[in-house]
């Protein structure tokens, strides 16, 4: 199979435009007028060439809840979303607290091809949060973890986040908080204000994020450590986070697509795909997130995506699971709420959805974007056709998204991770193909530490 793959004429991040060379895994010339002779040709007039995105937040549910989404179904989503790499959240079952399951996960990413799968640590054992995880032999494991997280439970006991902090210093580990008091959000089911009040649901107050976040930038800058904050949904958040950064703390955060676009007034309806953690907020929250996303206060955009089966969706707001999947549709949500409105650049979202995110989880390859001897790591994204969102362009197991039949811009037309194609003509590369040239790829062993 010849593996050279031309691009013709497509517009990098930063306005140039440029035919791409593919070839032997790497990125081997850029230019204009490069020859197609005996190459693949993909015709990229009005596409924009974006780094490969890299996603710090994916729930792929495996081990132990495989009919809501597997390593490979989820690893699919993300390539069909531009995404080369990903995160894979530890509230798995068993949850990702051992070696051996960071190393069971690694192995199945590398397996399925799609995308680097780096796994995220657990903090506690069990998610418990009463003993820290082994996290050291996960750190040295064959997966190398360099992310922390006990995600979908926040780190409330401050001792042991304190601990947490100091043991990832050894090397160069974050801990990635999900904050959220749980004593303020006990039965909460949205956000507290107006709305919540008018429906009868129980309240999630800002505060409950806001005072946690608070904490841990202290207890980071108090212990010399890097922390990351998981899913910042709130006004006050940004502020925190912008105090924290002004003092030089060493603090980085994530918003979603879903928080960037989608308010408390959804949540009228009572349909519970709109039910998340944490939930959907005020339009002035939304606001804000995305102004400090834009000021820098905000590091990066991670989609969350948190699949579940339609049992646990289809029934009533109370008794429903919180999450929404998000790897398909994440650039065209990130499109509409904040490249649409003048808020981000394309320079601006290679930064947030690659080369920061790379640079959070320690994952190497990311620093330089596009350039020629860098491997091929990109995805071409075509910001102008529109379309109705529908269950036909999901392709991990499950179906819980907010923007089904909603109209969205933006269509990823190709997709090369580590110098072989997973998308083409806008359509995912077979699975035994992909399989095939990954394992031929010598580049992937980079990617990792
Ligand atoms: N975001 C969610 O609403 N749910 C996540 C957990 C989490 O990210 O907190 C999940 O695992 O389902
Ligand atoms: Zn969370
Ligand atoms: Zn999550």
């Amino acid at each position: 199979m010849n593996d050279t793959i031309i691009v013709k004429g497509a517009r990098l991040a930063d306005g140039t435009t440029t035919d791409i060379r593919v070839s032997g895994g790497l990125v081997a010339e850029l230019g204009s007028g490069l020859s197609s002779a005996g190459a693949r040709v993909v015709d990229g007039d009005g596409l924009v060439a974006l780094p490969g995105l890299v996603d710090l937040h994916t729930h792929l549910r495996e081990p132990g809840a495989e009919q809501s989404e597997t390593v490979l179904s989820g690893s699919r989503a993300a390539a069909i979303g531009g995404f080369t790499a990903v995160h894979a959240m530890a509230n798995t079952s068993p949850v990702a607290d051992t070696a051996g399951v960071v190393e069971q996960v690694e192995s199945l990413g590398r397996a399925a091809g799609y995308v680097t799968v780096r796994p995220v640590g657990a903090v506690t054992v069990g998610l418990e949060g009463s003993a820290l995880a082994e996290i050291g032999a996960m750190a040295g494991s064959r997966a190398a973890v360099r992310v922390f997280s006990d995600d979908g439970r926040c780190v409330s006991d401050a001792l042991l986040m304190r601990r947490a902090l100091e043991y990832v210093k050894a090397f160069d580990g974050v801990i990635a908080q999900h904050a959220q008091e749980p004593r303020l959000t006990e039965g909460a089911q949205m956000n507290e204000g107006v709305v919540s009040g008018e429906l009868g649901l129980a309240g999630w107050p800002a505060v409950a994020e806001e005072a946690i976040i608070a904490r841990d930038v202290l207890l980071a800058e108090h212990v010399g450590s890097r922390v990351h904050i998981c899913h910042l949904s709130t006004a006050g958040s940004v502020d925190v986070v912008r105090w924290a950064k002004s003092r030089g703390i060493a603090v980085t955060a994530e918003v979603t697509p879903h928080h960037l676009l989608l308010d408390e007034e959804l949540v009228r309806s009572y349909d519970a795909r709109y039910k998340v953690n944490p939930p959907l907020r005020r339009a002035e929250d939304v606001q804000a997130l995305r102004e400090g996303l834009a000021d820098g206060t905000i590091d990066i955009i991670a989609t969350d995506h948190a699949p579940h089966p339609p049992e646990a969706k289809e029934c009533e707001w109370s008794a429903a699971a919180f999450g929404m999947v998000g790897l398909e549709s994440a650039l065209s949500v990130v499109q509409a709420s904040v490249v649409d409105t003048g808020h981000l650049g394309w320079t601006d979202i290679a930064r947030v959805f690659s080369a920061a995110p790379a640079r959070i989880g320690r994952l190497s390859g990311y620093e330089q974007g596009i350039v020629e001897g860098a491997r091929a790591d990109f995805t071409l994204y075509d910001p102008s056709v529109r379309r109705s969102f529908g269950t036909e362009h999901l392709h991990g197991r499950s179906t819980n998204s907010p923007y089904l039949a909603v109209e969205l811009p933006g269509r990823v037309i190709a997709t090369v991770h580590d110098g072989y194609p997973t998308v083409l003509d806008g359509v995912l590369l077979d699975a035994t193909q992909v399989a095939v040239a990954a394992r031929a790829s010598t580049g992937s062993e980079a990617r990792h530490g």
